[in-house]
């Protein structure tokens, strides 16, 4: 049996260590923060995501999942080394690698088999394995023979286990047969197609996904514009193209544009990795513009109904990127937040899990409510940023009553035109006409 070891006991490295344990290996995750690896030495997962918790607990509990800190213990026995440390953006927009170098030279430094395989889940630019190689092959202490593969990952937060377990495919990328054969005799248990390239290949599938998915929901967000202009519906137009085998429905929902920490940040660099071989990508530009645009949509339709948003009280319902996920990296509610502050709002959020998240971000320059009721009470509007159940489920009814002139600015679309036109609400939607109430307008 090979012993797995995990660098990075993040969002990735975590679901993959309990995954893999999960279908019987035994595993070891190691990170450097030591507040992280303390929580989950308890079988708590340091965030939130559905289903974690008592896969966590069960792989603990049956001795094939361990966490530490030591690179020494984590890497002295192992032989299949995974790599699943973050690769944020920084201030420039730039891809930081510093955490995927240091890892490379952990493993130089601690990993004492003569045979070891690396494998690269973190989604790195194309030509960052050799260098990971190479760093390795350099600080080497008693590594004699060792292979990189590009393993890239496709979960979504917040059906992260369901994604691994039900991915559509694996890819392994590698330029040694024998090694990338290992690998896929490891994932075998999945029961998942595995597509095997090489190793530039594998890393530029990974970008070329995240894109060809963020250009999908850039589409149609910029169509939502030209459905309210000619009176179409943005969600009648999806359903209709999305029937058809070749375009697919998924990732056609218009909104307030993506977040999240990935496709923000891998649009960027695949920009400037296209940039720096010379190429254009001029689908990629126009899919990051509109995207930023996107983000803009709520408050213009707020300032146009209001005239000025001056000293105006809003409800925010979500904060989170996306709902089942308690993460708010690069969150269009957190932007669209900070947008309404600058315009002189004061504003009460709430969200079902990324509230902690949140006060650690901007802490109290907002306030935060226990339930949607308490949100709403007594605001002028209310935004909708992100359509977890509780809040797209949320009856119109308790909108007319717990607010004095219920105005919605809804940034999912959780709610269908015709219901709406029964309350006295005016709302605004992405791509759909305004509902006004005729009480409200006097
Ligand atoms: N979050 C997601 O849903 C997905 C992320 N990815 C990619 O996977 C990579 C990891 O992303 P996340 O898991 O979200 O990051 P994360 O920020 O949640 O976790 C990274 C972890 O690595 C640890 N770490 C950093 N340097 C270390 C070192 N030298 N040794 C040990 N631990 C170290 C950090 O303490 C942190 O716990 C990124 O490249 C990301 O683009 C890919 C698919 C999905
Ligand atoms: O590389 C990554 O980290 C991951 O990035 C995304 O996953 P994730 O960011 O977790 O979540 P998504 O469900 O893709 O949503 C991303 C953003 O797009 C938005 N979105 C998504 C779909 C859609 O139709 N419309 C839309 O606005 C979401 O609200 C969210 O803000 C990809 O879907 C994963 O395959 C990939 O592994």
């Amino acid at each position: 049996m090979n012993n797995i070891t995990i660098i990075g006991a993040g969002h990735v490295g975590l679901i993959t260590g309990v995954c893999l344990s999960d279908i019987g290996h035994h595993v070891t995750c190691c990170d450097l923060d030591q507040e992280k690896v303390d929580q989950l030495h308890t079988g708590i997962s340091p965030f939130y995501e559905p289903g974690l918790d008592e896969l966590l607990k069960k792989n603990v509990n049956n001795h094939r999942l361990f966490f530490t800190n030591s690179p020494e213990k984590a890497l002295s026995d192992a032989d299949i080394i995974y790599i699943a440390v973050g690769t944020p953006k920084q201030l420039n927009g730039d891809i930081d690698l510093t955490s995927i170098y240091k890892a490379a030279r952990m493993i130089g430094e601690y990993a004492t088999k003569h045979d070891v395989i690396v494998v690269t889940k973190s989604t790195v630019p194309v030509g960052t394995n050799t260098v990971i190689k190479q760093i390795i092959q350099k600080t080497a202490r008693k590594i004699r023979n060792m292979t990189i593969v590009s393993n890239p990952e496709f979960l979504r937060e917040g059906s992260a286990i369901r994604d691994v377990f039900y991915a559509d495919r694996i890819i392994v990328g590698s330029d040694c047969p024998e090694s990338a054969a290992i690998i896929e005799e490891i994932n075998k248990p999945f029961n998942v197609p595995i597509f095997s390239t090489d190793l530039h290949s594998a890393e530029m599938i990974k970008y070329s996904s995240n894109a060809f998915l963020a250009m999908k929901i850039s589409f149609i967000n910029e169509l939502a514009h030209l459905c309210e202009k000619v009176g179409a519906d943005i969600e009648e137009v999806a359903v209709g193209m999305g029937l058809d085998s070749r375009i697919g429905g998924q990732f056609l929902k218009a909104g307030i544009g993506y977040g999240g920490s990935c496709f923000p940040k891998d649009t960027h660099a695949m920009l400037k990795m296209s940039e720096e071989a010379g190429e254009k990508l001029d689908i990629l530009k126009a899919v990051m513009n509109v995207n930023r645009r996107q983000h803009d949509v709520l408050v213009e339709k707020a300032k146009n109904y209001f005239g000025s948003l001056k000293g105006k009280r809003a409800a925010v319902l979500g904060l989170s990127f996306k709902p089942n996920t308690d993460d708010i990296r690069e969150s269009p509610s957190i932007l669209i937040i900070n947008e309404l502050l600058k315009n002189g709002v004061s504003i009460t959020a709430y969200d079902p899990k990324a509230m902690e998240n949140t006060k650690k971000m901007i802490g109290e320059k907002i306030q935060y409510a226990a339930s949607i009721e308490e949100t709403l009470t007594d605001t002028d509007m209310v935004f909708i940023h992100t359509d977890w159940d509780e809040i797209k489920t949320f009856p119109l009814s308790q909108y007319e009553k717990l607010m004095n002139k219920p105005v919605i600015f809804d940034g999912r679309n959780c709610y269908s035109l015709n219901r709406v036109s029964a309350y006295k609400i005016d709302y605004f939607s992405i791509g759909r006409q305004p509902h006004f109430h005729a009480l409200n307008r006097t």
